[in-house]
């Protein structure tokens, strides 16, 4: 045991220490929920030693290594860190053992080591070396395997290991011989004095374990987020006049005896704005190893990767099968007064039974003729929910609609008897407008075929409106072409947003987000590696649904396939921004979830995906214009029906709409990050 070291006085330069904090205060929360966990800290952790961190459960340590990390910023105060500010750029010279295992639970524990020595900056080799030399050393379990199946003290040496790798300057271990037998302990504390005695690696390790912190160089007691005392073990003995240290832990933590408390010091401005660290932003070897981890996880998870895949696909045959279809097998009851025959064929001038020929064009696909023998009867089926309509022909039809059509001046009594009484059932909107529609077209056809049979026009029944082939669209136009556009924006955006949160998620509840910071990694460069892997999956997601709207429900394209194509990915990139910026702003992936669908059913609805946006409020019609899918699901129905370019305002405003959301919510990732620390 070495209980060289002086505590350097907190007069003395600052930079002398591997890490010296001053005033440290840290406070979570906000107004009545704000939480101060660190109170005007103090700390200093001499170059070489062995720092031991010891204080009751919620005091605040991890707070302060997380701190001291730059994992997160003090609320007030200062720190100084191997020489400089706190900074994720220290990166490379700081080990960190957490206190969970925050390692991909389904990677093996090479394919781990592989991922923290490349964002190290390690080669392969030098990893298998240094790899092999902590497996005999932990006594670890064999190389490939798999993390998530390792005992807890297996998963901890692993842990432990990763740390260790790229031989750091700085040492931080949360906790690191819990779940430990003895032996393994006592290894890993000889191999600590090692790293200290010979290397001069500086170690800051949090520990309830009493008896092992006399070890340390210093031991740093805290309580209620302030360090009442920094002091070597044996000057702690002396001072207290007790034998051991628990005793020293007892009289301090558990009866709060007061100690002599540190002076404070300020910081020199200038020498933290020297030492600012000015890496590249993006760093060759860790996006390597954060496109391999990504893809690797991708892969390990591939049942999940897939069924996000398959989702889509599903939704769009689902919506094209269930959607816009015209519907068929409506029962209708027929009372027909003028005629018992239910058989005719041909239509001819001077047709005897003209209400046969009628109901024979309205029984051609879409509805179901049940005959009554009263319209008594056929009205109450339709009152009792079991039909959807009634037709009634009165007994003297042929002969009146005969009369009607040939004279000008016609009694009421022959208007009555040519009219054919309709009854419906007005619950089902659509299949009402669809009835009225085809009953009222399979007439035209009717009296149209016969009055050529009489070589009269059938135009001088027809009301005297001319609808001309469509400008644009076609002159029967569905739903399905309606709100194609639309879903296929929809689909791409959330199906995207929520492959990315779930990621981004993941990776931050194991941890492993955290400790890929520890080791300096920026979030632009983790927002990079997630955006080259992800890219390639949200390009296979946008684009099959589109191959299946086209290929199995025929939808209409008139434009450019590249157009379609451009704003089906610019708007699963919208989603992709969408994803990060709930991952940066909210813990769980359960919030994350309600989020997403939340927003799923408004977006559906606001887009005019299934109702045009005219005939909305006129406040949520301006409102729903600012949302990200409502201009382009327009654009995206212009390229497909109109056969617009980009050239168009309307067709290039929704490229704009969907960009200047995707920066929207990369800035809110960006304040979301900012604000966690
Ligand atoms: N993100 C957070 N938001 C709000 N409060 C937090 C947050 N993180 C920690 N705390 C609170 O800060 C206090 C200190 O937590 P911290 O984890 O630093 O304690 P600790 O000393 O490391 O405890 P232990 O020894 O049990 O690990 C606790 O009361 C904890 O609930």
């Amino acid at each position: 045991m070495s209980n060289s070291f002086e505590l350097t006085p907190v007069e003395k330069d600052v930079t002398q220490l591997a890490v010296c904090v001053r005033g440290g205060c840290k406070v979570y929360g906000r107004g009545v929920n704000a939480a101060t966990v660190l109170k005007s800290i103090d700390l200093n952790v001499p170059t070489g030693a062995i720092y031991g961190l010891l204080g009751a459960s919620g005091c605040g340590k991890t707070t302060l290594l997380s701190c001291i990390m730059g994992l997160k910023n003090l609320s007030s105060g200062d720190i100084w860190v191997l020489g400089g500010p706190p900074s994720l750029k220290n990166g490379n010279k700081i080990g960190y053992m957490p206190q969970q295992i925050s390692l991909c639970e389904g990677f093996t524990i090479r394919e781990s080591m592989t991922y923290f020595g490349w964002l190290a900056g390690l080669s392969s080799e030098k990893i298998e070396e240094r790899a092999h030399f902590l497996m005999r050393l932990l006594d670890m379990p064999p190389i490939d395997s798999t993390i998530g199946n390792l005992s807890g003290g297996q998963q901890r040496r692993v842990s432990f290991a990763t740390a260790l790798l790229h031989e750091p300057e700085l040492l931080i271990l949360d906790e690191p011989t819990v779940g430990l037998d003895p032996i393994l302990r006592e290894s890993i504390w000889t191999y600590l004095l090692e790293l200290t005695t010979n290397k001069s690696v500086t170690i800051i390790l949090t520990t309830h374990y009493i008896d092992e912190a006399h070890r340390a160089d210093v031991i740093g007691l805290m309580r209620n987020g302030v360090i009442i005392s920094e002091e070597a073990p044996q000057q702690l003995l002396t001072k207290f006049r007790v034998n051991t240290l628990e005793e020293v832990f007892y009289r301090i933590i558990i009866t709060k005896t007061e100690p002599s408390v540190t002076k404070r010091l300020r910081f020199p401005q200038t020498a933290r704005e020297t030492t600012t660290s000015n890496g590249p932003a993006l760093n060759k070897h860790v996006l390597k190893a954060l496109v391999w981890k990504n893809f690797l996880w991708m892969w390990k998870n591939i049942i999940t990767i897939v069924s996000i895949f398959v989702l889509p696909i599903a939704s769009v045959f689902v919506f094209g099968s269930c959607i816009g279809r015209s519907p068929t097998g409506l029962t209708v009851a027929i009372v027909n007064r003028e005629t018992e025959v239910r058989t005719c064929d041909l239509l001819a001038c001077h047709d005897k039974s003209l209400s046969c020929h009628f109901l024979r064009y309205l029984d051609r696909k879409a509805l179901n003729l049940v005959y009554y023998d009263s319209e008594d009867e056929a009205i109450w089926a339709v009152r009792n929910g079991t039909l959807y309509a009634s037709i009634v022909i009165k007994e003297n039809y042929t002969e009146s609609i005969e009369y009607r059509l040939r004279n000008r001046d016609v009694a009421d009594f022959l208007i009555d008897q040519s009219t054919i009484d309709v009854f419906c059932d007005y619950t089902v909107k659509d299949i009402v407008m669809y009835l009225k529609k085809y009953i009222y077209t399979s007439f035209a056809d009717f009296i149209g075929d016969y009055l050529e049979a009489c070589e009269i026009s059938r135009e001088t029944v027809a009301v005297p409106l001319r609808f001309n082939g469509p400008i644009y669209g076609q002159s029967d136009p569905n739903m399905t072409d309606f709100a194609n556009p639309g879903v296929i924006l929809t689909l791409a955006f959330f199906m995207a947003a929520a492959l990315t949160a779930g990621i981004t998620l993941i990776e931050r509840k194991e941890g492993v987000l955290e400790r890929t910071m520890v080791m300096g990694v920026t979030n632009l460069e983790i927002a990079m590696g997630h955006f080259v892997c992800q890219f390639g999956l949200m390009l296979l997601q946008s684009m099959t649904p589109l191959l299946v709207l086209f290929y199995f429900f025929e939808l209409t394209l008139n434009g450019s396939v590249a157009n379609v194509i451009t704003l089906t990915v610019f708007s699963g990139f919208c989603g992709m921004c969408a994803g990060l910026s709930i991952s940066s702003n909210f813990e769980e992936e359960r919030t994350a979830a309600y989020v997403l669908l939340g927003m799923f059913l408004p977006f559906v609805l606001l887009t005019g995906m299934l109702w045009p946006i005219e005939g909305m409020h006129p406040f949520l019609r301006f409102f729903t214009s600012f949302l990200p899918l409502t201009i382009p699901a327009e654009s995206m129905r212009s390229v497909l029906q109109r056969g617009w370019g980009l050239s168009r305002p309307t067709v290039y405003n929704g490229l704009i709409v969907i960009n200047v959301w995707a920066l929207i919510f990369l800035g809110i990732s960006y304040l979301g990050l900012k604000f966690r620390r």
